[in-house]
């Protein structure tokens, strides 16, 4: 039996980056994605871009859908405001159970909760489960085909309000090309696309920041 390509990112983390120390996570992942072998984290270029907006936004309650190994979970999490809260959402329980170790190597764990399952049935139960009014930012970076769906679930179930940003991640490559027809032809929002990368490659990938003008 061979291990699988999230519990590889584990031991590389395990083995090189300082507990404790959120950005030696990431440039840890980074460096191993890049280098020894590729995986679907957003990466250091569109993170960086992911980072802005974060520090921009200065969330108090965000959501992710789509947590793979947690890299994208720490980075924003070491950017949140104390007392803000990371919602991170996996559907599959081997990714989930390796970015629970991730983000505790990281030192995150109190600005993050990790919640398993399909986004489909969490996203009516949230604002009850986890006494929210809305979301101020949601990362999309599960399932390209989702993006829509779970989007306009989110706003059916109220928890976008006029000024929540989505930013989402890949929209080019794989690509999201309803999703990015919804955000750009609605009045509802006001979209822009960052030109960059599909991460540690040089094939063309964007993302998408979408305001919600309610
Ligand atoms: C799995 C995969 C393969 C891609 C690709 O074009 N490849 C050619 C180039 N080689 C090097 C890598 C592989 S892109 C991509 C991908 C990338 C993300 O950021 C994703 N984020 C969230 N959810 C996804 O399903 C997701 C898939
Ligand atoms: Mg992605």
């Amino acid at each position: 039996y061979g291990s699988t390509r999230p519990e590889r990112i584990l031991a590389e983390v395990k083995s090189k980056a300082t507990r404790g120390d959120a950005r030696s996570v990431v440039d840890t992942i980074d460096q191993y994605c890049r280098h020894q072998e590729w995986a679907m984290n957003v990466g250091d270029e569109k993170g960086t871009i992911l980072d802005s907006i974060v520090c921009e936004v200065k969330p108090r309650a965000m959501l992710e859908l789509g947590t793979y190994c947690g890299y994208s979970a720490v980075r924003i999490a070491s950017l949140l405001p104390p007392n803000s809260r990371l919602i991170t959402m996996e559907f599959n329980p081997v990714f989930a159970a390796i970015a629970r170790q991730v983000i505790a190597w990281a030192g995150v764990e109190d600005k993050v909760v990790l919640i398993e399952g399909p986004s489909g049935d969490w996203i009516p139960k949230m604002k009850k489960e986890f006494g929210l009014t809305s979301f101020d930012l949601v990362f999309l970076d599960h399932w390209k085909d989702c993006y829509l769906p779970d989007t306009k679930l989110m706003e059916e179930c109220g928890l976008l309000r006029t000024g929540s940003i989505l930013v989402a991640d890949n929209v080019i490559c794989p690509g999201a090309p309803d999703y990015l027809e919804y955000v750009r032809g609605s009045p509802r929002y006001e979209s822009k696309y960052f030109r960059s990368h599909l991460e540690y490659t040089r094939v063309e990938d964007g993302i998408e920041k979408s305001v919600f003008l309610g």
